[in-house]
C-alpha cells in the first residue's frame, strides 16, 4: 500500500499547471465508440480512472495509440461487443464511475449495452435511475440482474422523444445525449446537466456530425443522425484541480500561479474562494494567488453567517466542497458547509478535528467551520483518504500542519490527480510517496 509522508509548514512558491479535466475525459473517451473513424484526443490526464477506461476500450478491441503521454488516437472500427459480457469487464468497469458512460455510445451504435455496477467514490448513494429511464424513453428495454448489479440494455431502434430528467445528472445527461445523437428523430432533454464537461462533449459530438443545440443550457435538443465521423478534441483544464490549488495556496500561505487555468470555464468557482477572503488576480489565463497572512470569510449583507453549498452547474460543484471546507480552517470567521448531493462526503472532518480544526459536524450533510485565524497550526497525524476530494483536502491540511502526517489509501488521490506528489514537490512541498 502506498502512502504519502508529508512534513507540513513549508510555504510553497511557483507555477503549477492543471491537468486535463478528469470528468470531461471520462465522457469524451467513452464517445470514441460512436464512430468507426479515428478520434484524436489531446490533454488527457494521466490518472488511474482515465487510464483504466482507456484500458477497457483496448480490451473491447478499440485500436488505441498513445502518441505522447497526453494524446491518444482511438479507432473503434471493430468493437468486440461480447467483451462486455466477460468477468473481466465486470471487474474492471466496477472500479470507476466513468465506465457507465460506455453505455450511451454502445446503445447508439450497436443497440446493445450494459451498465455495470459503477465504482467511483463511496460518497453516498449514487443512483443510475436517470440514465436508465432516459434510455427507456428512447426505446430501450432493460433487465436488471440483482446478482451482478448489471443493467442489460437492448433496443431494436432508438426513437427521439421529449424527456424531463428527474435530476440533472452529469453522467446521466452525457449518456442520454450520446444515445440520442444517433436516434431517429429529435430528442429534447429538459433539466439536463450543463457542466463544461457536457458542453465539451456536445461540441465534440457536433464536430463529429451530430446536431445538438442548447449547449450550456438545461434544455438540449438533439436531432438524430445516421452516422458520426472522426474528430480531434482537446480537454479543458481540470476546474477541480484549479480550485484545489487555490485552497492549497491559502492554507499554506503560499504564492502560487496557476498557469492556463481555463478561467472562462470556471463559472462561480473563483467567487466562492473569494467569499472565503482569498485574493486572486487573473493575468491572461493564469491565476495569481499572492501570499496572504490572513483571509476573512465574508458575511451576508445582513451580517448572517456565510453558507457554501453545492448545486448543479452553474451552481457550485460538490467536488470542491471538501476543499472549501479545509481552506476555511485557517480563515477569520465562520462558514456553514452544506453538502446537499452526497450523504457521506463530510465524514472525513473527523480527521481534521483530530488535527486541531474547529469544526462542528451538524449532521451528515452540514458542517460549521470556525476559522483558527492562523493562531494555532494543525498537528500532523496518520489518516486515510476516503475519496478523491477528501484525500486532497487532507493533503492540504497536512501540508499546512506542524509535524509529520501519513496519508494512507492514496490510490484514491491518484484516481483524480496526476502525480500530485512530484508536482507539489516542484513548488517546495515536503511530500514523499512510499510503500508501507
Ligand atoms: C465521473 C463524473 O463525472 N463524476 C461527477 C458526476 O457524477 P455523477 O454523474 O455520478 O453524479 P450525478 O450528477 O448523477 O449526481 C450525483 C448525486 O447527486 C444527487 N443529485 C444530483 C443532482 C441534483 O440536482 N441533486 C442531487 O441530489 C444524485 O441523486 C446523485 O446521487 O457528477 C457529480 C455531481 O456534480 C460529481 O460529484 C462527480 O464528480
Ligand atoms: C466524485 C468524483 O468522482 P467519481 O464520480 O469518479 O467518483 C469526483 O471527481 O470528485
Amino acid at each position: 500500500m502506498n502512502v504519502f509522508e508529508v512534513r507540513g509548514g513549508n510555504r510553497l512558491k511557483g507555477e503549477i499547471q492543471p491537468q486535463g479535466a478528469k470528468n470531461e475525459a471520462l465522457q469524451i473517451i467513452s464517445a470514441v465508440l460512436l464512430t468507426p473513424e479515428t478520434v484524436t484526443i489531446h490533454n488527457i490526464p494521466d490518472i488511474l480512472d482515465v487510464n483504466l477506461l482507456i484500458e477497457l476500450l483496448g480490451e473491447m478491441n478499440v485500436k488505441v495509440r498513445r502518441t505522447d503521454r497526453h494524446t491518444c488516437t482511438f479507432q473503434a472500427d471493430d468493437v468486440n461487443v461480447d467483451y462486455l459480457h466477460s468477468a473481466d469487464f465486470k471487474k474492471k468497469s466496477g472500479r470507476l464511475r466513468g465506465s457507465v458512460m460506455l453505455a450511451g455510445a454502445m446503445l447508439a451504435r450497436f443497440k446493445k449495452a450494459f451498465i455495470p455496477k459503477p465504482g467511483g467514490d463511496k460518497i453516498g448513494r449514487r443512483r443510475l435511475d436517470t440514465h436508465v429511464i432516459g434510455f427507456e424513453k428512447l426505446g430501450t428495454r432493460f433487465d436488471y440482474n440483482q446478482e451482478d448489479g448489471f443493467f442489460h440494455l437492448t433496443a431494436d431502434k432508438l426513437q427521439g422523444t421529449y424527456m424531463l430528467l428527474d435530476e440533472p445528472s452529469v453522467t446521466g445527461t452525457a449518456n442520454i445525449v450520446m444515445a440520442a445523437s444517433m436516434a431517429s428523430g429529435t430528442t429534447t432533454i429538459y433539466n439536463a446537466a450543463c457542466e463544461p464537461y457536457l458542453q465539451q462533449l456536445c461540441k465534440m459530438l457536433n464536430r463529429m456530425g451530430a446536431k445538438i443545440s442548447g449547449i450550456g443550457s438545461n434544455l438540449l435538443t438533439v436531432e438524430g443522425v445516421d452516422y458520426l465521423g472522426g474528430t480531434t478534441h482537446t480537454m479543458l483544464p481540470d476546474m477541480i484541480e484549479v480550485g484545489s490549488f487555490i485552497g492549497l495556496a491559502a492554507m499554506t500561505q503560499s504564492e502560487i500561479t496557476i498557469k492556463n487555468a481555463g478561467i472562462n470555464d470556471l463559472g462561480i468557482i473563483p467567487d466562492k474562494f473569494r467569499q472565503l477572503g482569498i485574493q486572486m488576480e487573473f493575468k491572461g489565463d493564469d491565476i495569481f494567488i499572492p501570499e496572504q497572512e490572513s483571509y476573512t470569510i465574508q458575511r451576508y449583507f445582513d451580517g448572517g453567517v456565510l453558507t457554501i453549498y453545492d448545486h448543479p452547474w452553474p451552481g457550485f460543484t460538490p467536488d470542491l466542497l471538501s476543499i472549501v471546507l479545509v481552506t476555511a480552517i485557517q480563515a477569520h470567521g465562520s462558514v456553514l458547509i452544506h453538502q446537499k448531493m452526497f450523504e457521506s462526503r463530510l465524514f472525513f472532518v473527523d480527521k481534521l478535528i483530530e488535527m486541531g480544526a474547529q469544526i462542528i459536524l451538524c449532521d451528515p450533510h452540514r458542517a460549521v467551520v470556525i476559522g483558527l485565524e492562523r493562531e494555532q497550526r494543525l498537528r500532523g497525524i496518520t489518516m486515510s483518504s476516503p475519496d478523491i476530494r477528501a484525500g486532497v483536502a487532507l493533503l492540504i491540511a497536512a501540508l499546512s500542519a506542524e509535524g509529520k502526517s501519513i496519508i494512507q489509501n492514496i490510490e484514491q488521490i491518484d484516481r483524480g490527480y496526476q502525480q500530485i506528489d512530484t508536482r507539489l514537490q516542484a513548488l517546495g512541498a515536503d511530500i514523499k510517496r512510499s510503500q508501507k
